[in-house]
């Protein structure tokens, strides 16, 4: 049979008879095996490798305890730690299950059995383990590409990269064109590294940081004696360039009079440092970048259109991170598995919860984001698995309220709500409740936007 055609193998460890009965046939569109033991589990993972697994906490010889549950969960995890394990949790027993969960269970279902619920957990967990599977094999994959550091599975990054490959031999300039956080200066290193140029310098600066009567001085050098302050000879970027690739980030913010003189080192490939007055040639290869928009700013005026030309000699557009197909969770992976690495943390991957709020986010600030939201999540995460809340965001993808201010407003919405639905909607009964005067009431109402 074709791979595709082959159904799905899923693992039913429960040793109710009973119970096995109605798993087989709920579950009839999968390949279904069923364990009543322990060992038997095992046998089956180990021939069968199922990549989701049902397990009964309460096993023989404790059908009545959670002791042989956990330690068969325990096993699962270790012969297959990809698997999805799911466990069933008696009435009262959602300690077991919240601790199954900490130990690396992928989830849990209260019994007695809901056919949908389960159902949906079922191919949910299955979704998400090829989701992660995939994840895996496209991370292997870019790893080893030669753009070293640069991970991506999407299309739209992949032409960027091969496209950064073949101008990277050309001494030409490249102009970088993408967002903040887009990974501008790692494909600026990419083309160094690329480059017959490799192994000389590589020097970043960013035009917006620095202010704009020190830019100057920063990109050209000084004499000593130049100006108060200029105690000494000092080397500018571009001439500790030699030899290697200068990277001006931010080109727009450059001003417009320093536009003029880096218009004419590039012209001549001559520096003239400040307060000199001898004309050093300097060999280096220009890429730079920006988030602006440089056509517009020419329209303006506060942009040359010579310099804009002989800096984009080749012109890169950067997708947002946005617009990767696949890469949020790809990227999110990576910086998981580096972070965790980092900081000595055992997490297993990133819950079904996390997964769906990393799809759903917009990434305002790109890859810079999603690093830092990463970073921060792999140092707070309590579970083994990295949730949607330890990466500040919502199941849907939005920010979660973090400052005070909003917590208390959030808090007091609740309360409004709670209050009104209990007094049916009576606000005179919902004041005398929250024990506040009904005009207060009424206030918060309209403050909080709560429509009656
Ligand atoms: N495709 C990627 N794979 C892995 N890491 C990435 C990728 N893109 C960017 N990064 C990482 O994200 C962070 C931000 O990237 P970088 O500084 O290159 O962005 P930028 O576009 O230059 O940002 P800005 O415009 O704000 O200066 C860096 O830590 C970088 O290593």
């Amino acid at each position: 049979m074709p791979e595709a055609m082959q159904k799905q193998k899923l693992l039913i460890v429960e040793d109710d008879v009973g119970l096995q009965r109605q798993y087989r046939w709920n579950f009839e569109t999968y390949e279904v095996f069923v364990a009543g033991t322990r060992a038997e589990a095992l046998e089956i993972l180990r021939a069968e490798m199922p990549k989701v697994v049902t397990l009964d906490l309460g096993l023989p010889p404790d059908p009545d305890g959670t002791s042989e549950g956990f330690a068969t969960l325990e096993e699962i995890l270790r012969l297959t730690p990809d698997a999805k394990v799911i466990v069933a949790s008696g009435h009262g027993a959602r300690e077991s299950a919240l601790r199954a969960i900490a130990i690396g269970a992928y989830d849990f279902y209260q019994k007695p059995v809901d056919a949908d619920e389960l159902g949906f957990i079922v191919r949910r967990a299955f979704h998400v383990q090829a989701l992660e599977a995939e994840n895996r094999v496209l991370a292997d994959q870019r790893q080893s590409a030669s753009l070293k550091g640069i991970i991506t599975g999407s299309q739209q990054m992949m032409k960027v990269c091969e496209m950064i490959e073949r101008v990277a031999p050309a001494d030409v300039a490249v102009m970088l064109l993408g967002a903040s956080g887009t990974g501008k200066e790692l494909l600026a290193r990419a083309v160094h590294d690329l480059s017959p140029r490799r192994g000389k310098s590589f020097v970043a600066i960013n035009c917006a940081a620095i202010p704009e009567n020190l830019l100057e001085s920063e990109l050209f050098g000084y004499e000593k004696g130049a100006f108060t302050g200029a105690i000494k000879q000092t080397l500018g970027k571009i001439e500790m360039a030699e030899g290697g690739t200068l990277f001006l980030d931010e080109i727009g913010d450059i001003p417009f009079p320093l536009q003029v003189k880096l218009l004419r080192f590039l012209q001549e490939r001559v520096i003239e440092r400040i307060g000199g007055r001898r004309e050093i040639p300097v060999d280096v290869r220009i890429v730079c970048a920006t988030h602006q928009d440089l056509e517009r700013l020419i329209t303006e005026n506060r942009f040359r259109e010579d310099l804009f030309y002989r800096l984009s000699e080749i012109t890169i557009d950067i997708p947002a991170l946005k617009e990767r197909d696949g890469d949020p969770t790809l990227v999110a992976q990576h910086f998981l598995n580096k972070f965790s690495q980092e900081h000595t943390r055992n997490l297993k991957g990133f819950s079904a919860d996390a997964l769906t709020a990393i799809t759903a986010h917009a990434w305002p600030g790109n890859v810079r984001e999603l690093e830092n939201k990463v970073k921060r999540a792999v140092i707070m995460a309590e579970g083994t698995r990295v949730t949607a809340i330890d990466l500040g965001l919502d199941k849907f993808g939005e920010p979660v309220i973090l400052n005070l201010k909003q917590v208390r407003e959030e808090a007091d919405r609740r309360a409004l709500k709670n209050a009104l639905a209990s007094a049916d909607g009576n606000i005179s009964q919902a004041a005398k409740l929250l024990g506040i005067s009904r005009p207060t009431f009424y206030d918060l109402l309209k403050q909080h936007n709560i429509q009656i």
